[in-house]
C-alpha cells in the first residue's frame, strides 16, 4: 500500500508480530521514497480520538545496538519499549537518521573530534557538517498511514515537537524520556541541554 496523503511517498512492505523481551510488538517495515527500511513497532488499537504514546527514535547504531555510554539512545530505546507496553498502546518509528542525519561515518568522525575536547556540535562543525538535518515528513506519513494523527510524544528535544507538527500530527503532549547521565555522556548531554534546547532536568545531569 502507498500513502499518498502527504508529498512524502512511503510503501508498507512487509509486516510480522514481533515477541520481544519487553513485550510483543508489531513490526511494520516501510520503504521511503529513496528505499530506505523505515520500522514501526506497534502495541495495541492505535485507531480512536485518544492521543497515542509515540516515539520516533533517530537511528543510533553505536547506542542502540552496541550500548555505548557517550549517548542515552539506546537506553531511551530501552526506556520508551517499556513505556508502550505498559501503556497498553503506542507506536515506536525507527528512523534512519543515523548521527541526526549525517550517517555513521561522519558520526564517528565526530567522536574523534569529541574525544579531543571539542562538544557535539562544534564536531559537526569543524567537519563542515550541519549540526542536525533530521526532518520529520517519513515520520508523519507512517504515523498517517497507521491511523495516528494526535501523539503524546516521549522526547525531551523541541525540535522534534515542531518538526512533527510542521509535517501536520498534532503533539498533545511532550512525555519527558530523561536517562540519569554517566560520565561518559554527561558533557554531550550538558551540551544538548545548554546549546541544542533540549529540555534535560539539571538534576539528572551529573
Ligand atoms: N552527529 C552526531 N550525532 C550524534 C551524536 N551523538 C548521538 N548522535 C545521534 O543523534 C541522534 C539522537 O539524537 P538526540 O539529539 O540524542 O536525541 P533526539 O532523538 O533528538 O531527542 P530525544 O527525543 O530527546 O531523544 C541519533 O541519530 C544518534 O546517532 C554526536 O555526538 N554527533
Ligand atoms: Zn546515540
Amino acid at each position: 500500500m502507498t500513502t499518498e496523503s502527504s508529498p512524502v511517498l512511503i510503501t508498507r512492505a512487509a509486516m510480522a508480530d514481533l515477541p520481544t523481551k519487553f513485550g510483543h510488538f508489531q513490526i511494520i517495515v516501510y520503504l521511503d521514497a529513496e528505499q530506505k527500511e523505515q520500522i514501526a513497532l506497534t502495541c495495541g488499537d492505535l485507531n480512536g480520538s485518544e492521543p497515542v504514546l509515540t516515539r520516533l527514535h533517530s537511528e543510533c547504531l553505536t547506542g542502540d545496538v552496541f550500548g555505548s555510554h557517550r549517548c542515552d539512545c539506546g537506553e531511551q530505546l530501552a526506556a520508551a519499549l517499556n513505556a508502550i507496553q505498559q501503556a497498553g498502546r503506542g507506536v515506536l518509528l525507527y528512523l534512519r537518521q543515523e548521527g541526526r542525519g549525517i550517517g555513521l561515518v561522519n558520526k564517528i568522525r565526530a567522536y574523534a573530534l569529541q574525544q579531543q575536547g571539542l562538544d557535539t556540535i562544534d564536531a559537526n562543525r569543524a567537519l563542515g557538517l550541519p549540526i542536525d538535518t533530521r526532518d520529520y515528513g517519513v515520520a508523519a506519513a507512517i504515523l498517517r498511514d497507521l491511523g495516528v494523527h494526535t501523539v503524546r510524544l516521549l522526547t525531551n528535544n523541541p525540535a522534534k515537537i515542531t518538526g512533527l507538527e510542521e509535517c501536520g500530527i498534532t503533539v498533545s503532549e511532550r512525555v519527558p524520556l530523561q536517562i540519569p547521565a554517566n560520565v561518559y555522556n554527561a558533557l554531550y548531554l550538558l551540551a544538548k541541554q545548554l546549546r541544542m534546547g533540549h529540555l534535560l532536568d539539571s538534576r539528572m545531569l551529573l
